[in-house]
């Protein structure tokens, strides 16, 4: 178990956790079924409380299943309930086809799609597709879902939005677009990486009361970290504790007119509580790094040598930001591969490093997805196409931990992945990827591992953002997420911090 950790299933998972609940444990499918319809219809009601007409799309498997009990349930409270499906309800077989007969017994309308009843309800229920879904969406299936995402009512998902991917959160042809989603027995990993986050809007979990043991020997295929997990590596400080308890932080990088971006990495650094923070930088960035910053120290560096006194007092080495790929920073570059001190590498320190692969086993490297790309020699779309998957080559590859940045940001250290909860499209700005380096090694150097500094850095990034984000997100500045950061690391002082 992971601490502050929720985990994350493939659907191969979630099918076989549907199966040990109805054979291991006795739980039949209807009754399995007509608890998630009955756990949707609640979410439902909390979520449009002045509702009282719903419409519900079925299509051809047990996600229609829990779509017709949804709708019966409804019928049994007074409301407007009426189906329409996309495959002949005749067809449905086991706890699907008891559930549509129920609910016609029980006076749901139910009749082949017609777009044109879309808006005589309050809210849509998607049960067209769950996590049997085969292929991209197309033909009459897309036409419906386009008119669904049209029609300006909510929708409400059950398990997960149709045509979103369940392992991979992908959407390989079009899918639901989502005001509420409620997923059953299991976190669906797709639910929370790729493209997700544009159709699943809130989510809900609903365990469908399986005992708790019901996953005890399914390894999951990934953990989401929320604040809590990251809460969990940041225990109150000494009262006696002093600066060099908390280590040194090198940060390296800033050609000329980058010196910003090496700037706010060390600012980043010292904000987690790094004991100090040097920046090595162009010479040209020394005055206005201590000016803006005194706390930071900053040294010029024109080339390799002019490293070593640094090195000597370094504990981390955040190597990167603004870097370049010129012959300046090649040289740095390849002096600090041979470092002693464990290295966070990003950007320009990435990309040198594609072109001359390398494995280290106490390294970070924190890609974004075209970052990613060049160290796996293929392009975006088939990184975004299974993160997952890039994550874990990325690591086979080159060791160490590695972080992909993009909604829902994995890491990875080769036994695990996790997900980072939280993060907001405010974030896609300049000088974002500067900070988490920056917060990375700031962790590193007060004692976390490469895997806790890394997957609490980017929780703690993504909570920051959102937090500094509530004054609006277009417009956010790398350097707003300072400020949060600092409350942030200390979870105990910060009583807003756990329930953000
Ligand atoms: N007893 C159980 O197994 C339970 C299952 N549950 C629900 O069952 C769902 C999984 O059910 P199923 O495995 O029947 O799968 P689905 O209900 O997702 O649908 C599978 C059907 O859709 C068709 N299909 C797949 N891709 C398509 C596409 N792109 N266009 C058109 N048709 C497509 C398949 O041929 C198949 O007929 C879960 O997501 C969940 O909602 C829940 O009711 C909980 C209990
Ligand atoms: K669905």
């Amino acid at each position: 178990m992971q601490p502050g950790c929720e985990p994350l299933y493939s659907a191969a998972q979630v099918r076989e956790l549907d199966r040990l609940a109805i054979e291991q444990r006795g739980v039949p499918g209807y009754e399995l079924m007509t608890r998630a319809g009955a756990a949707a219809f609640a979410a439902l009601r909390r979520h449009w409380p002045e509702a009282r007409r719903v419409h519900v799309l079925c299509g051809a498997g047990n996600n229609a299943g829990d779509g017709y009990v949804l709708a019966r349930l409804a019928r049994a409270e007074g409301w407007y309930a009426s189906v329409g499906w996309l495959a002949d309800p005749g067809r449905l077989q086991g706890a699907a086809r008891t559930a549509w007969e129920d609910a016609v017994e029980a006076g749901v309308t139910v009749a082949p799609f017609d777009a044109g009843r879309l808006t005589a309800c309050e809210v849509i229920v998607d049960g067209l597709l769950g996590t049997g879904l085969q292929r991209g969406v197309e033909g009459d299936w897309a036409a419906a879902i386009a008119a669904v995402n049209a029609s300006g009512v909510p929708v409400l998902a059950l398990d997960i939005p149709s045509g979103l991917a369940a392992d991979t959160g992908r959407v390989p042809g079009t899918a639901i677009r989502a005001a509420l989603t409620v997923t059953f027995i299991g976190r669906k990993l797709g639910l929370y990486t790729g493209q997700a986050a544009d159709y699943v809007g809130e989510l809900v979990f609903a365990g469908l009361e399986l005992p708790a043991d019901l996953a005890a020997d399914m390894p999951p295929r990934a953990w989401l970290a929320g604040y809590d997990c990251a809460a969990a590596r940041l225990a109150p400080r000494s009262r006696t504790a002093h600066k060099g308890a908390f280590g040194h932080v090198l940060i390296v990088g800033g050609r000329p007119g980058m010196g910003g971006a090496a700037r706010l990495a060390g600012e980043a650094a010292a904000r987690v509580g790094a004991g100090l923070v040097s920046v090595a930088t162009d010479p040209g960035h020394v005055a206005a790094v201590l000016a803006a910053r005194p706390e930071l120290m900053a040294a010029g560096v024109d080339g390799a040598p002019d490293l070593e006194p640094l090195l000597e007092r370094a504990s981390v080495i955040g190597l990167g930001p603004g870097l370049g790929q010129g012959r300046w920073s090649r040289a740095l570059f390849e002096r600090l591969l041979r470092a002693e001190q464990p290295l966070v590498l990003d950007a320009d320190a990435l990309n040198l490093l594609a072109a001359a692969p390398l494995r280290r086993d106490d390294w970070v490297l924190t890609p974004h997805p075209g970052e990613a790309a060049r160290l796996l020699g293929t392009d975006t779309a088939a990184v975004e196409a299974d993160r997952v998957a890039a994550v874990q080559q990325l690591q086979q590859r080159y060791g160490g931990v590695v972080l992909l940045k993009g909604a829902g940001s994995l890491v990875c250290d080769g036994a695990v992945v996790w997900i980072a909860a939280g993060g907001n499209p405010g974030m896609a700005s300049g000088g974002m990827g500067d900070v988490l380096t920056g917060v990375i090694a700031g962790l590193r150097a007060q004692g976390l591992t490469p895997a806790e500094a890394t997957v609490a850095g980017a929780v703690l990034h993504a909570a920051a953002a959102d937090r500094a984000a509530r004054d609006g997100e277009r417009g956010l500045l790398a350097g707003d997420l300072l400020t949060p950061l600092r409350a942030l690391v200390n979870p105990g002082q910060d009583h807003h911090a756990a329930h953000d």
